[in-house]
């Protein structure tokens, strides 16, 4: 879909250190209208660094990031009211009711106080969390706070979703609800650029797979692409292949025999 037209995101020799470490290296990709994105990698491989950098969150990269056809580094902050985030670690405001914060977010994005409350209260109900939204967040279960996370980051409906971990705590329903949202926001030509460790989601909802490691992509295609590649059966099995990783035997061998050593009942 829509190949032809500007990607909604292009970045072009996309490097980044944090002191001495380097962590992207050279990163080039574009991604287009309708793309539901699993970004993954190993354990700080670099994927929320390149994230936030897209986010304008992190600066002092090498290279070039456009979002929206416009290079973020020109100034204009605009481009932010169309985009969506649901960061791992979130700064929820405990102390306030969903209420509270879902009106607030949806005013920080330009919308009216009354029309973000309203959507919000409808969005919350089909998410079964009606009688929370005013409740302080505070007493909230993980999974609650994630579905609180996800609603605010598509209140304003955004054109770009980046999400890391957004299935992470939703039980069996949520996730297929969630997964549903996503297909049907990237049929309606909006973007979703999400990262998760969790594989075999991942191979069922992305229509595309870009795998990161050494900071650069080692991988980039669907599903079925990269197993054709690869020879391998699941994503799992991929990307251990990829990420050069056959050890995990021994490693949880090694693992259980420290526990057992000295072990106060012996
Ligand atoms: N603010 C920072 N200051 C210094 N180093 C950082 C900072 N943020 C990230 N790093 C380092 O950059 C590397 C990439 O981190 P990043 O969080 O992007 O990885 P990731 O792929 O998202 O990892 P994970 O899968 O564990 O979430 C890591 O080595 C991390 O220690």
């Amino acid at each position: 879909m829509g190949l032809l037209e500007e990607p909604v995101i292009s970045i072009s020799g996309l490097w980044m250190n944090y002191s001495d470490r380097m962590v992207l290296r050279g990163i080039d990709l574009e991604v287009h209208r309708g793309q539901i994105i699993g970004y993954i990698g190993p354990n700080g491989a670099g994927k929320s660094t390149t994230v936030k950098i897209m986010l304008g969150l992190v600066e002092g990269y090498n290279g070039t990031v456009k979002i929206f056809g416009r290079d973020i580094a020109d100034g204009d902050t605009a481009y932010k009211r169309r985009i969506g985030y649901v960061p791992e670690v979130a700064e929820l405001y405990d102390s306030l009711t969903a209420r509270e914060y879902l009106t607030f977010i949806g005013e920080l994005y330009g919308m009216k106080q009354k029309d973000a409350d309203e959507k919000a209260e409808r969005l919350m109900g089909l998410l079964n969390l009606e009688r929370a939204y005013d409740m302080r967040i505070a007493s909230y279960s993980k999974g609650m706070k994630q579905k609180v996370l996800l609603i605010s980051s598509m209140l304003h409906d955004p054109d770009i979703l980046f999400l890391d971990e957004p299935l992470s705590g939703l039980d069996a329903n949520s996730v297929m609800i969630v997964k549903e949202i996503f297909a049907s926001l990237a049929a309606r030509g909006k973007t979703i650029f999400y990262s998760s460790h969790i594989m075999d989601v991942v191979e069922k909802i992305s229509s595309r797979i870009i795998l990161i490691d050494g900071g650069d992509i080692v991988a980039d295609g669907s599903f079925s692409q990269l197993k054709e590649q690869n020879r391998e059966g699941s994503l799992e099995e991929i990307f251990n292949q990829l990420t050069g990783f056959d050890q995990y035997r021994d490693i949880a061998g090694e693992f259980v025999a420290v526990i057992a050593e000295g072990a106060p009942h012996e």
